[in-house]
């Protein structure tokens, strides 16, 4: 069988593209192979998604035709960078698109590891797993409009892709990768303050969860300015505005801003 797709790292943001890859039948899991060092992950992935697995990353690299896609920590990039060092990809006769998922890494550093090959650098986030992501990407000299279409074809599988210039990969790093924390985190708050309220902490986590998903479905669909919408829910002298002046006192804007320009620099120096 034909291997068309490539998986190197199958943890956390490996496993929820192929999910929805296998899912939405982009690829067969016949047509799939994961590279992953732990043998017990190798097996739950191989159970759960009948693909082929293999510890040896090279394995991936001299079968797969269409698609090798990175999902390693950036800190174990140059380890495998090396170790692909020796492989004779170009003289295949398909070079596989590579896709990188890895924060920080630039397109000079891949290319410089897969020299002459097609190169995608991507930033997709965790709500791919349920087809709600948001992936930005940004193509390498190599690449050719077959390939922007490949990589459109699978992270369309998870949700929307917007294209950017690679200058502005880290920034959507730290907003877009590393936001579904963030919010996660106001979730977790909103529900704190519900229960520290009196309310009992399983309705506190459901009113918490929908309000965030409520509003965001209600700015998505009627494209309303987030401003607006803040405006339409505070009534003059009301609750609403007593919540809002506690969270400008606690610099609840300014520390979204800072958090977002840190995960911004720390994936920055990730690419160093
Ligand atoms: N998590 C997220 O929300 C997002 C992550 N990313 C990027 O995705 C990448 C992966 O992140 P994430 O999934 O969270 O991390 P994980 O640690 O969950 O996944 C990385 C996987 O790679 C495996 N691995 C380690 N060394 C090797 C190796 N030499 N060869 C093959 N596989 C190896 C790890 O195995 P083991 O655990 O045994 O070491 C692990 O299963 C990162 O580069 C990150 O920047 C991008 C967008 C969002
Ligand atoms: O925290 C990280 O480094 C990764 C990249 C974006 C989301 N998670």
């Amino acid at each position: 069988m034909t291997m068309k797709f490539g998986l190197i790292g199958g943890g956390v943001m490996g496993e929820a593209l192929l999910s929805r890859l296998i899912a939405r039948g982009i690829y067969q899991s016949s047509e799939v192979i994961v590279s992953e060092p732990l043998s017990s992950r190798l097996d739950f992935l191989k159970q759960q998604y009948d693909v082929a697995v293999t510890t040896d990353n090279s394995e991936v690299f001299t079968q797969v035709k269409e698609v090798v896609f990175l999902a390693v920590k950036p800190q174990v990039f140059s380890a495998i960078a090396q170790e692909l060092a020796d492989i004779d990809i170009l003289n295949k006769e398909h070079s596989p698109l590579i896709i990188s998922i890895l924060a920080g890494v630039p397109l000079s550093q891949l290319e410089a590891a897969f020299v002459q090959l097609p190169v995608i650098r991507a930033m997709p986030n965790t709500p791919a797993t349920v087809g709600a992501g948001i992936t930005a990407i940004c193509s390498g000299a190599y690449t050719n409009a077959k390939h922007q279409q490949i990589a459109q074809r699978v992270f369309s599988a998870v949700g929307e892709v917007v294209e950017v210039s690679e200058t502005l990969m880290d920034a959507v790093t730290g907003l877009s990768g590393s936001g579904p924390a963030y919010v996660a985190l106001l979730v977790e708050a909103l529900a704190d303050g519900g229960v520290s309220a009196g309310l009992p902490r399983a309705i506190a986590n459901q009113l918490a969860l929908q309000t965030v998903l409520g509003t965001a479905k209600l700015l998505h669909e009627t494209k309303m300015h987030p401003a607006e919408l803040k405006d339409r829910v505070t009534s003059p002298g009301g609750t609403t505005i007593a919540g809002i002046a506690k969270l400008e006192q606690a610099g609840f804007r300014s520390a979204l801003i800072e958090a977002v320009k840190a995960a911004t620099e720390r994936s920055q120096e990730l690419g160093k």
